[in-house]
């Protein structure tokens, strides 16, 4: 069966003043996949998320979401995609379960603050206020939210960055559960084994342009058959492994 476009976007370009930062890209999501944007800092992720999620302007190009076009109907992408807040969107005075029943007001739509807070490990946090959390527990708390108004994609900026191996491994695990459930997830990463863990395809960003765009295995596949060779022999583990089994893969009260 022919997969179902949830995106298209089609030479994309994002000019700063003289300067292009995002260069006529085209690519499609497909629905309930996990996709991935790699690449450098400064190649253009961001710029081309936030085009998506309608939080700003493109220069030229098409986009579509769900089938809606961005240039016509906004307000009807905003509707079905979930976007993380910068930290400072969290009003300081309320606590967990009250922001969740706040940006469930604003999105009139009903929710259950503490079977969500049950579903990322944040049960025992209802009560607490948001700086007061780990940045694990920051981080997902700040992914709970983007499903608030039960989205049907959700867009993920780096989710995992400055998290310890533990949170990072909990928060892929949190993603295969909301891919599970049919939502699709459009997430950026610097970290490459969090791409092969978590992403169905990936398109690899550079400058501005996609230099390459497919599952991660096939990339690799690709790469090997062109003659390329690791120089030292592959490790039996690594310094992660050896953190990991030490440490263990369970979550601690703080990460
Ligand atoms: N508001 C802005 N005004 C001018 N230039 C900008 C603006 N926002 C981003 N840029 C520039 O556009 C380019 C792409 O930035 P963008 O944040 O999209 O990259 P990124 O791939 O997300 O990088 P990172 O991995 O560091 O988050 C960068 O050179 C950046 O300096």
């Amino acid at each position: 069966m022919e997969k179902r476009k949830i995106i298209e976007v089609k030479d994309l370009v994002k000019q700063y003043g003289d300067f292009t930062a995002v260069k006529g890209i085209s690519f499609d999501v497909y629905e309930n996949e996990v996709f991935g944007l790699l690449g450098p800092n400064g190649a253009g992720k961001s710029t081309t998320l936030e085009i998506i999620e309608t939080l700003r302007q493109k220069t030229s190009g098409t986009v579509m979401v769900d089938g809606y076009n961005l240039d016509e109907d906004p307000e009807a992408i905003k509707k079905i995609i979930g976007v993380q807040l910068q930290t400072a969107g969290y009003y300081p005075g309320l606590n967990l379960v009250e922001l969740i029943e706040m940006f469930g007001g604003l999105y009139n739509k009903k929710v259950e603050p503490r079977a969500l807070l049950k579903e990322f490990n944040l049960e025992d946090k209802a009560g607490a206020k948001f700086k007061s959390l780990s940045g694990g527990q920051k981080q997902r708390f700040s992914i709970a939210t983007t499903l608030i108004n039960k989205p049907r994609i959700i867009f993920l900026d780096e989710p995992t960055t400055g998290l310890d191996p533990q949170a990072r491994r909990n928060l892929w695990t949190l993603i295969q559960q909301v891919r599970a459930q049919g939502t699709t997830v459009v997430i950026t990463t610097h970290y490459m084994d969090e791409a092969e863990f978590l992403c169905d395809r990936c398109a690899i960003v550079d400058s501005g342009e996609i230099i390459a765009l497919d599952s991660p295995d096939a990339l690799i596949d690709q790469l090997v058959a062109g003659g390329f060779e690791r120089k030292k022999e592959v490790k039996q583990a690594n310094l992660e492994d050896v953190f990991i089994h030490l440490t263990g893969k369970d979550l601690r009260e703080n990460s």
